[in-house]
């Protein structure tokens, strides 16, 4: 029997530093955040605030300024196939098919494997997520919804140790979403592979996971608030969508968020023109044409 790793990820008073032209900005500061093995988390927090940037340090894409992050009881440092990444846009080279888009990974990383292995495997993932016969085609003879599934079949292709997922749907219409995320959780259950993903959407968010991570604004954005969400699995959206406690985690979320939207400085640009060129602007006001002109 495996015994699953208690502390999957460990974020340690991360912080993320930009140099800009101003000086250092302090994008993230102190995120603090455990995740267990095959647990499923999502970030959620106003635009800007700084949850691609978090994921962006987990994915080793990005410098982390300060702290520590452990995957997997070791200290990650630079990108790896330990973590797979699914982007809005899944990037796929256009000269290949979908699976030999996703073959691209599996002989890198599994080269040791025979090449019929190899196949099968793509072919295995590419089935899961519905792409059986569509799996030869190459991106241009795909949808955008059926790129993005070979997007998420290549991630999980690679049994990373964990999946990194920034606004997988967000360029999806309302109904693919749904579709997707099912075929998400579908392979999430076979292979419960610890995922953090960021999200915009509330009803995402609940339906997927196992927690929401609450971040506040930016700069210096770091945890406000973890929820958790106690619906089984595997989870029905009909069922979870009738369940009282559903419309209240909702609550909780959107006030989080509009609370947060409240306090956030304006970003209205001030404008107060000199009396010489309000005078000038005067000037310069078309009169309305009247009847008589
Ligand atoms: N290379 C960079 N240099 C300086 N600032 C940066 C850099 N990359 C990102 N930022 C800033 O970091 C902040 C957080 O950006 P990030 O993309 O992580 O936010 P986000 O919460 O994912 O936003 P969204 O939900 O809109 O995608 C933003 O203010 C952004 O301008």
């Amino acid at each position: 029997m495996s015994v699953l790793n208690p502390k999957m990820l460990e974020l340690d008073r991360l912080w993320k530093i930009y140099d800009t032209p101003k000086g250092p900005a302090t994008i993230v500061k102190n995120f603090n955040l455990k995740l267990k093995e095959g647990e499923f988390a999502t970030l959620i927090g106003h635009s800007g605030c700084g949850k691609s940037t978090v994921l962006m340090m987990v994915a080793g894409l990005s410098e982390v300024s300060q702290g520590n992050m452990i995957l997997a009881g070791k200290e990650a440092v630079g990108p790896g196939p330990d973590r797979g990444i699914v982007f809005q846009s899944p990037c796929l080279l256009p000269w290949m098919t979908a699976f030999e888009n996703v073959m691209l990974g599996v002989n890198q990383v599994y080269f040791t494997a025979s090449m019929m292995e190899r196949r099968q495997m793509a072919e295995y993932y590419l089935s899961i997520v519905g792409l059986s016969d569509a799996m030869h085609k190459y991106p241009s003879e795909l949808s955008q919804g059926m790129r993005q599934r070979v997007g998420i079949a290549r991630a999980f292709a690679l049994q990373p140790k964990m999946l990194l997922l920034d606004e997988p749907f967000g360029m999806l219409d309302s109904l693919t979403r749904y579709e997707l995320q099912e075929v998400l959780l579908e392979l999430w259950r076979r292979n419960r592979i610890t995922t953090l993903m960021v999200t915009h959407d509330v009803d995402e968010a609940i339906f997927l996971s196992d927690r929401v991570v609450m971040m506040t604004d930016g700069p210096e954005a770091e945890v406000e608030d973890i929820l958790s969400i106690p619906f089984e699995r595997p989870r029905n959206r009909k069922e979870i969508m009738e369940d009282p406690r559903y419309y209240e985690l909702r609550e909780r979320l959107i006030t989080f968020l509009n609370d947060r939207s409240h306090i956030r400085p304006s970003r209205e640009p001030e404008f107060k023109p000199s009396p010489d060129m309000a005078a000038e602007m005067a000037a310069h006001v078309i009169p309305f044409p009247t009847a008589a002109a």
